[in-house]
């Protein structure tokens, strides 16, 4: 499975299956293969140099620099002592054809750079426990510290990022590449940790997708996988069978955010949307009906009609707990955001609830700190499955998608979604894929990538600053992108 996400067990776990089975070295030769492969690609000319730390991470880039070698390469080889078995025989196959092998120190590092075109960081990778032991902690300060100089390319993992963690936990490696094996690891997909290995190739191995699967901590379907999980309209289709969705959102001063929601429904294939408020909702999509009820529960306690889907919470107030509590009665599947994700309505789910809260909304129904939230969002997102039932959508860049023993990571979007109302209109694109009958775990992984890349096509036209309703325009592209995708190269 190429999208998966790996932690070190992952990694260590797949370590010792290739090892028992002799194919540890095999491994290790396709991965320093890739490196000396992307760096022929983007670096084509001048010299290399490469970082050897003393475990397999160092072991790649004895790899690497053989192969680049072996391609007419001038290339200059810094290393750390080693004692892993591997790593050792591919310094002595290194000498065999030639290559010199120096020490690795901040003054040699300093040396070597000096009209170099590209540094190799081969230092550290999966196996590094922080904190950063002093002597490292020195050579990747100096690597640092050059503004002016060469490119770095880090193996596997910028050294002295955690994979694990989103955060960092000292000093790292600023990499302009990472080549990173079988799948990304969580510190390379979130917060400050993935900041620090702009580009990233992922590069398989010759592994068993099914011991991947053994261990992944959380899948990465491509588009295409997602794509071919939309809805398909029959021509008979008419409005009541395209889905109905019931918007349930709005006060006096946050109206905006249910129409948003219904402006996402429709623009998903929704057929009738009506948004229930206790407030004005403003008609600029005419096509919503808004109803405006003076006592919102009452009406809900006493409705005998059934939408196919509902999305609940959008700038709602402080009832919205109350009112959700009379929804979730009805057992229809039902989107649960902004307002309703609060810690009370823990245990009032059910199996076709999805929840969306952003870090902020997660933080306050698990009763920890934001940042406990970004720090690791798997396990976040984990922890709120197991409070809340359901579906959840943690959402960020990237989401996690969250099931009873299953998650799944949405990349891609762009940074100018972070701004008011872009939630309102997922929730209400979720509904849409709910009352077209999708299952909540399918609903939430197709519609968070197609709000993403609704996202992408909007960055095209505005730029930076991105609009709830400008991403929501662009909705029916994205589906199409979706549809047409084919599977990741
Ligand atoms: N299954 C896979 O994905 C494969 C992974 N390979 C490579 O193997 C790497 C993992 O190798 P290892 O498990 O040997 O680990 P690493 O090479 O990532 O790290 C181990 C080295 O780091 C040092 N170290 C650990 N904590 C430290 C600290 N706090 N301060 C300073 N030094 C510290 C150790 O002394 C040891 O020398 C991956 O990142 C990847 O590059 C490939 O070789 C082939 C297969």
């Amino acid at each position: 499975m190429r999208g998966a996400v790996l932690t070190p067990d992952g990694v260590r776990a797949i370590d010792a299956r290739l090892e028992r089975a002799g194919l540890l070295d095999p491994a290790m030769e396709v991965a320093g293969e890739a490196v000396a492969r992307a760096v022929q690609e983007r670096w084509p000319t001048g010299r290399v140099v490469l970082l050897a730390g003393g475990g397999a991470n160092g072991g790649d880039a004895l790899v690497a620099a053989r192969h680049l070698l072996a391609a007419g390469r001038s290339v200059t080889v810094l290393a750390r002592p080693s004692t892993h078995p591997l790593t050792r025989l591919n310094r002595r196959r290194l000498r065999a054809v030639r290559g010199e092998v120096r020490p690795l120190t901040p003054a040699s590092l300093n040396r070597a750079a000096r009209g170099a075109t590209v540094l190799v960081d081969g230092l550290l990778g999966t196996g590094f426990r922080p904190p950063l032991r002093d002597d490292l902690a020195r050579v990747i300060g100096a690597l640092n510290a050059r503004d002016r100089g060469p490119d770095v390319l880090a193996i596997d993992l910028p050294s002295g990022l955690d994979a694990t963690r989103a955060d960092l936990p000292g000093e790292a490696v600023r990499a302009d590449v990472t080549v990173t094996f079988i799948g990304p690891k969580p510190a390379q997909l979130f917060g400050d940790a993935a900041a620090h290995g702009e580009t990233l190739i992922v590069t398989p191995l010759p592994v068993p997708a099914a011991w991947i699967e053994d261990v992944q901590v959380a899948a990465r379907p491509d588009d295409a996988a997602l794509g071919a999980l939309l809805p398909v309209r029959t021509a008979s289709a008419h409005k009541g069978t395209a889905g109905r969705v019931w918007i349930v959102g709005g006060d006096p001063g946050t109206v905006g955010a249910p129409a948003l929601a219904g402006l996402g429904a429709l623009r998903t294939g929704a057929g009738l949307v009506t948004v229930h408020s206790a407030a004005d909702v403003p008609l600029v999509t005419p096509e919503l009906m808004a109803q405006r009820h003076a006592d919102l529960r009452a009406f809900l306690t006493a409705s005998d009609v059934r939408p196919d889907a509902v999305a609940l919470g959008m700038g709602l107030g402080p009832d919205a707990p109350a009112l959700a509590r009379e929804v979730l009665r009805w057992t229809v599947p039902t989107v649960l955001d902004a307002d309703a994700l609060q810690p009370e309505l823990c245990g009032h789910g059910h199996d076709r609830c999805l929840w969306t809260p952003h870090p902020g909304e997660a933080a306050r129904v698990l009763g920890v700190s934001t940042l406990e939230i970004t720090r690791d969002p798997l396990a976040a997102a984990r922890a709120l499955q197991e409070r809340l039932g359901g579906v959840v959508v943690l959402k960020g860049g990237p989401s996690v998608v969250a099931r009873s023993g299953d998650l799944s990571v949405s990349t891609g979007g762009h940074p100018g979604m972070a701004s008011a109302g872009m939630g309102d209109t997922l929730g209400g694109m979720l509904a849409a894929l709910l009352a077209q009958g999708l299952p909540a775990w399918d609903a939430a992984r197709v519609g968070v990538r197609l709000h993403a890349r609704a996202g992408e096509r909007a960055a095209r036209t505005f730029g930076y600053g991105l609009g709830a309703t400008d991403v929501a325009h662009e909705i029916g592209g994205a589906w199409a992108d979706l549809r047409s995708a084919g599977p990741r190269p």
